[in-house]
């Protein structure tokens, strides 16, 4: 049985856990986490019902797989403080923004095998998307078991590593910018004199309704927004409205700015 290293017990590596206990995919006595404190780690452990380990040396070298998930700032500061030799044969997965395989391979081992995967905030729910990019030296059964690990909690889709800044701005954050929508709506219909958790509802219900049309009924995007569209209707000026104000530029623009975050992280 694969036992799998948590570094890092916060949102992404505690929905990771969760998503993967929730679907059977891995048991809680396979799994160990370290905190940033061993206080942490404890408590963090006990919620969770899987082990923890003292240090994060030690949480390693027990370890067949180790999954990354603190912040990229804190990775670079602590990789490089850890024994190079605890590396050797184990699968490092790191789920860090911005961190390229290249500069893992740097801060831990030359020949270290890497996998990079951004996952998102959905990852709990077992609903994430989960880009993947492979270091050249994983072996298939290895990929195997990243898929098998991966598909449990969501859909995964790999990709060239060079593609990865798209995928994250378009599925790592897209929980926020989708959040942020939800909000905006919402708090239109409150400016019209709905209240704000009646809106909110509707408004979350409305787009799920739609996601699950166009993914189920495979339509592109103009195809249904032609089918609501009335001809002499309201749904046309709203459509003109936001084509006027420039939605598509602002969303091309919120992709760039953190594509050049992630470069950022990247240097
Ligand atoms: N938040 C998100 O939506 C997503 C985040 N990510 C990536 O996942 C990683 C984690 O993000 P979050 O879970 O949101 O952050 P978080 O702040 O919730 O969790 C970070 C964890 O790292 C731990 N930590 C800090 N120093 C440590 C140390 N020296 N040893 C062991 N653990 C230590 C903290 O105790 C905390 O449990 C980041 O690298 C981020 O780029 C990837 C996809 C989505
Ligand atoms: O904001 C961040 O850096 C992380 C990566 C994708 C979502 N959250």
């Amino acid at each position: 049985m694969t036992k799998l290293a948590f570094l890092g017990a916060g949102n992404m590596n505690t929905g990771i856990i969760k998503g993967l206990l929730a679907s059977h995919t891995v048991s809680a006595e396979m799994m160990t986490l370290t905190a940033s404190t061993q206080e942490r780690s404890k408590a963090k452990a006990e919620v969770l019902g899987v082990n923890y380990a003292e240090s994060n040396e030690a949480l390693i070298q027990q370890a067949d797989v180790v999954i990354l998930g603190a912040k990229p700032q804190v990775l670079m500061t602590l990789l490089p403080t850890i024994d190079t030799s605890l590396w050797q044969n184990k699968l490092i997965i790191s789920i860090a923004a911005g961190l390229t395989i290249e500069q893992l391979r740097q801060m831990t081992l030359p020949e270290a095998k890497i996998v990079r995967i951004m996952p998102n905030m959905n990852i709990s729910l077992q609903k994430s998307v989960s880009g993947i990019a492979y270091s050249t030296n994983i072996t298939q059964t290895e990929k195997t078991l990243v898929t098998h690990l991966f598909e449990a909690i969501g859909s995964t889709y790999v990709l060239d590593e060079k593609d990865f800044v798209t995928l994250t701005a378009i599925a790592g954050c897209s929980p926020a910018f989708t959040a942020l929508y939800v909000d905006g709506l919402s708090r239109a219909a409150v400016a019209q004199g709905l209240p704000l958790d009646t809106s909110r509802e509707i408004v979350i219900d409305a787009m799920i309704g739609t996601l699950l049309n166009l993914k189920e009924n495979h339509l592109a995007p103009w195809d249904l927004i032609n089918q609501v569209c009335s001809p002499g209707g309201t749904t046309i000026q709203g459509v003109a409205s936001l084509e006027k104000d420039q939605l598509t530029t602002t969303l091309f623009n919120a992709v760039n700015a953190t594509i050049r975050r992630d470069e950022e992280l990247s240097q």
